[in-house]
């Protein structure tokens, strides 16, 4: 089953606790070294990746992954860049004070390992933990642990090696575990008043968001004039990875006007309100992205394109 489609609360029930009980809140971090199925876990809790605009001061240091909201919780996954990533190098870097605010700002890590083992890449991870965050221990891939009874040694092992606030040996890819988890979990986040909507980031993609900057710094670069029949087209959006950056996009845009003395504002003189747009547009999506992005803006007349039904559903729209 998708993980995305089940509530464990079943889905009366999380309206019921949406009206009576008090909402609680709070940002959660996956962290854990490469390979231990931190994707696959954050898969499960959130479905599609997602990002998101927010420009509530609380989230601004974290970049979202995604929002769950069960029953009166709502869950804020929270990447921590330097923990995701593949390369040992690029984990060095991350012992930094960016990473280590990162994790020491939000109400829950999720620290993640496999199952019965501990290696040095582990270790490296977990001296980065900071005391005063409670840290669930989920010891993932037990379906690949075939002799149970020797997980009760290395389990006070870890336990010795971190003041652990719970442990679950899981795995990643059983939904029933991922239920447990949300349970777990949201014991651990602060009654507080939710962040965002109910169904808010459920299906904006970041395709969808680097469309949406675009618009909005079109419109706010062009004042009243513009009619608001212009829309934004994301001809492309592509990740690469980057050993820069750790992450890098390229997208292509086509402004699409209605008319030449449209596109001639949106141009600007000598390109200079375009060349505005697209440089606004970067600056925000690569906050919002936490990537470095490149981006290219193109604009096109299509006279009436509002009124033909065939072209709107090719920019689309549906
Ligand atoms: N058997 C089993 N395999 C799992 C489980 N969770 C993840 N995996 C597998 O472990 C491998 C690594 O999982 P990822 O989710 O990519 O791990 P990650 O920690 O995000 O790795 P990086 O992206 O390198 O940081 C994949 O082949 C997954 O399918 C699990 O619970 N059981």
């Amino acid at each position: 089953m998708n993980p995305q489609e089940q509530d464990p609360a079943g889905p009366q029930e999380a309206g019921k606790a949406t009206a009576a009980a008090t909402q609680r809140c709070g940002v959660i971090a996956i962290v854990g070294k490469p390979n231990v199925g931190k994707s696959t876990l954050l898969n499960a809790l959130v479905g599609q990746k997602i990002s998101i605009t927010s420009r509530k001061a609380q989230t601004t240091r974290h970049r979202i992954t995604g929002i769950r909201t069960i029953g009166a919780t709502q869950f804020i996954f929270v990447d921590t860049p330097g923990f995701q990533t593949r390369h040992a190098k690029a984990l060095n870097r991350s012992l930094n004070k960016t990473v280590m605010g990162a994790v020491g700002d939000v109400d829950l890590v999720l620290f993640v390992v496999e199952a019965g083992r501990f290696t040095l890449g582990d270790a490296k991870v977990l001296s980065l933990l900071q005391p005063g965050v409670p840290a669930v221990l989920v010891a993932n891939k037990l379906d690949q642990v075939h002799r149970r009874a020797e997980l009760a040694p290395w389990l006070r092992d870890m336990q010795e090696r971190h003041a652990f606030a719970e442990f679950v040996p899981m795995s990643a890819k059983n939904p029933k575990d991922i239920e447990r988890l949300f349970a777990i979990c949201g014991k651990y986040l602060p009654e507080q008043p939710w962040w965002y909507a109910e169904d808010e980031l459920t299906d904006r993609s970041e395709k969808f968001l680097a469309g949406e900057t675009v618009r909005e710094k079109l419109f706010r670069l062009t004042g009243e004039e513009l009619p608001y029949t212009s829309t934004v087209v994301v001809d492309k959006f592509e990740e690469e990875p980057s050993p820069q950056h750790g992450r890098f996009v390229k997208i292509a845009a086509t402004i699409v006007v209605e008319r030449d003395s449209h596109k001639a504002m949106v141009i600007g003189d000598k390109g200079e309100r375009l060349k505005r747009i697209g440089t606004e547009t970067r600056v925000e999506l690569e906050k919002l992205l936490g990537a470095k992005v490149f981006i290219e803006l193109w604009v096109k007349v299509r006279a009436g394109w509002a009124d033909d039904e065939a072209r709107v559903r090719s920019f689309g729209y549906e």
